[in-house]
């Protein structure tokens, strides 16, 4: 069964109480996210491996230093509101590729609809982090790695803002094999499919658009 991990950095929990707050416009929603995403790509990437190389300084010749090494890393974000998530990791992770999976829930049934898939011609290649704010019901996540796993990938992890219980175990169940990142596990699911306490519909509250 996959891992959950939850990030409990206290920069990342004091910046996701805001972005959880009512009264959070779209402008800070936007940069708290942005960075929240950045310092959970931060802990996320702890365990990438390292290889040992020589190198000049202007000092001394031949120092040994560590660079990355293995697997490059792929971000898909899931549209519209994984989108918010991005720069915040590329800041960190510069040479990452970029794929798409477009997906958005259906209102009445809460099953996930696809519209749209773009991704790197390596991704089994590559390590993958799907990023979504939310991780609700777990449909919307499932549908993206499987998309992914359709298409080659075999590495693949999770990372999202807050997530129920219910989408965690969804993911679990359906993808043993993915790890989960999560800067909250919060408490439930209510009768419209939202998390609760959450943070409202990211996509929405990313890009005004309620
Ligand atoms: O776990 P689930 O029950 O599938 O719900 C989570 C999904 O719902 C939201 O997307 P939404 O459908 O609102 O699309 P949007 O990003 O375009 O707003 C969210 O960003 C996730 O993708
Ligand atoms: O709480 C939720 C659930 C699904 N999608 C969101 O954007 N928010
Ligand atoms: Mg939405």
């Amino acid at each position: 069964m996959g891992k959950v991990y939850v990030l409990d950095h206290p920069l990342i929990q004091h910046k996701l109480t805001y972005i959880r707050k009512n009264e959070t416009g779209t402008k800070d929603f936007r940069q708290l996210v942005d960075e929240v995403a950045a310092l959970m790509a931060f802990e996320i990437t702890r365990d990438l491996p390292l290889e040992q190389v020589e190198i000049d300084t202007p000092v001394v010749s031949n120092a040994k230093a560590q660079v990355l090494t293995g697997k490059k890393i792929g971000l898909v974000p899931i549209l519209r509101a994984g989108l918010g998530m991005v720069d915040g990791i590329i800041k960190l992770i510069p040479a990452a590729k970029v794929g798409h999976v477009g997906l958005y829930r259906d209102p009445e049934t809460l099953q996930p609809v696809e519209y749209y898939v773009k991704l790197p011609s390596d991704i089994e290649e590559r390590e993958l982090i799907v990023i979504d704010p939310m991780l609700a019901t777990g449909g919307s996540a499932n549908e993206a790695i499987e998309s992914l796993k359709k298409r080659g990938a075999r590495q693949i992890r999770l990372m999202c803002l807050v997530a129920a219980p219910e989408g965690v175990e969804a993911v679990q169940e359906a993808h043993p094999d993915v790890d989960i990142y999560l800067a909250a596990m919060d408490e439930r699911l209510n009768e419209k499919g939202y998390i609760e306490p959450g943070l409202g519909d990211a996509g929405d509250r990313l890009f005004g658009t309620k």
